[in-house]
């Protein structure tokens, strides 16, 4: 391990058994034979990781590909089946809701406990105590068994004890999303303090928002195999392919149970955007659609996302009662014009879906169409804006 690096798994797989249920006749029968009633399953295969102390990584995956195993794994709470971790420094981890709390002791005690696992004194948590409580808001119930909380206020109290023993590492697993929104931007500016203090943070997250905004590298598990370790726009582009095949399958396999005609009744045939010449805010996307079946009524969704997943804009065309769709058989053409598109450097992707007003999806293209802006104005973030500055006295 160099001296930059924090945590280094080396071929790291992890097996667990599923014991298949078995009627008590059976169990008798098969006293002596119940490994064979055994299923193994491999939550992890053959993980190689090097993480460099002062970086944010995203774990992230479908549901089941590994992350939390992962994690618990890099925190000592799971050992692997073969291959072995090594991490150094002060790890805080907030796991499964709970984890960690007595349900028995009050708040206050689970403070002391969780620090005392954490490694501080009974002096160092009595200095840190007073923050830690304030931090998570829940005063008057600090005096309260903890098997009375709220699931929110776990989460509070245990994110201000982990973040208060000022851990070189800190892990996080989807705890953060159970918080209400004025605590989670708490603890989004904190996490982002312990950035800029150099200490390192391994997330798993199901918002490609957050994912996005807070990490330096994402690691995307599938199966429980590493599919990308980088650049998180790719990672998460890789991700969103994967939802978005799956929900393609999902609803042919839906049309199919219930005997719905293999042919789609309107399908997005082309779609380009492209900025005017002379206006480069003004994105215009034009968009082929075919009719196959005519049906009472249909229209047109549209959605904007940055290269990191974030939503920045949605419509579509039922909110404008007076625009006549054509609805005949054959091809045709469309225009929508955004006027005043004015976002910050990157590429977008245009998602474009048909459908009825009753929410039924007819034919939808993520990334249908895309279009890039090559430089911000003046200064920097997910808008463009230019300032006027003037001095007034
Ligand atoms: N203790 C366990 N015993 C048996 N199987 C387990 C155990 N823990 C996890 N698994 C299985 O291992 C696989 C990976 O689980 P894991 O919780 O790591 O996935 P995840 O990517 O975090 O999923 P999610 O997004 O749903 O939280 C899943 O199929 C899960 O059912």
């Amino acid at each position: 391990m160099t001296t930059t690096d924090i945590i280094r798994i080396h071929d790291v797989s992890k097996r667990f058994v599923l014991h298949q249920d078995k009627s008590v006749k059976e169990r008798i029968l098969n006293v002596r034979k119940s490994r064979e009633h055994r299923n193994d399953f491999w939550a992890l295969s053959n993980i190689d990781l090097t993480i460099q102390a002062g970086t944010t990584v995203g774990l992230v995956g479908h549901n089941g590909s590994g992350k939390s195993t992962l994690l618990k794994v890099i925190g000592g709470i799971l050992q692997p089946t073969t291959g072995r971790v090594e991490r150094r420094g002060r790890l805080a981890a907030l796991l499964e809701l709970g984890a960690g709390f007595h349900p028995d002791l009050t708040g206050r005690e689970n403070v002391y406990l969780n620090a005392a696992i954490l490694g501080l004194s009974r002096e160092e948590t009595d200095a840190i105590f007073d923050d830690v409580v304030e931090f998570s808001g829940i005063e008057s119930f600090i005096e309260t068994q903890v098997k009375f909380y709220s699931s929110g206020m776990y989460v509070r109290l245990a994110f201000a004890v982990a973040i208060h023993v000022e851990p070189d590492l800190l892990l996080v697993d989807e705890v953060l999303a159970v918080g209400d929104e004025p605590f989670q931007r708490k603890c989004m500016d904190k996490i982002a303090e312990f950035q800029s203090q150099g200490r390192t943070i391994v997330l798993v997250s199901h918002s490609a928002a957050q994912v996005g905004s807070l990490c330096d590298r994402v690691i995307v598990l599938d199966g429980g195999k590493v599919m990308h370790d980088g650049d998180p726009a790719k990672g998460l582009a890789i991700l969103r392919a994967g939802y978005e095949a799956d929900r393609v399958a999902h609803e042919a396999e839906n049309k199919e149970k219930a005997g719905a005609p293999a042919v789609d009744s309107y399908r997005i045939a082309s779609a380009v955007a492209t900025p005017d010449a002379g206006q480069p805010d003004n994105i215009r996307v034009r968009l082929d659609v075919e009719i196959l079946q005519p049906r009472e009524s249909w229209g047109i969704g549209l959605s904007i996302e940055n290269s990191l997943g974030t939503h920045m804009y949605g419509m579509t065309t039922f909110d404008r009662p007076e625009l006549v769709l054509p609805n005949t058989r054959g091809l045709h053409s469309l225009e929508i014009v955004l006027p005043q598109v004015r976002v910050g450097a990157g590429t977008y992707l245009i998602n474009i879906g048909l459908g009825n007003q009753a929410g039924q999806t007819f034919h939808r293209v993520a990334g249908a169409a895309s279009f890039a802006v090559e430089e911000n104005d003046f200064g920097y973030g997910l808008i463009r804006i230019n300032p006027e500055i003037t001095v007034t006295s």
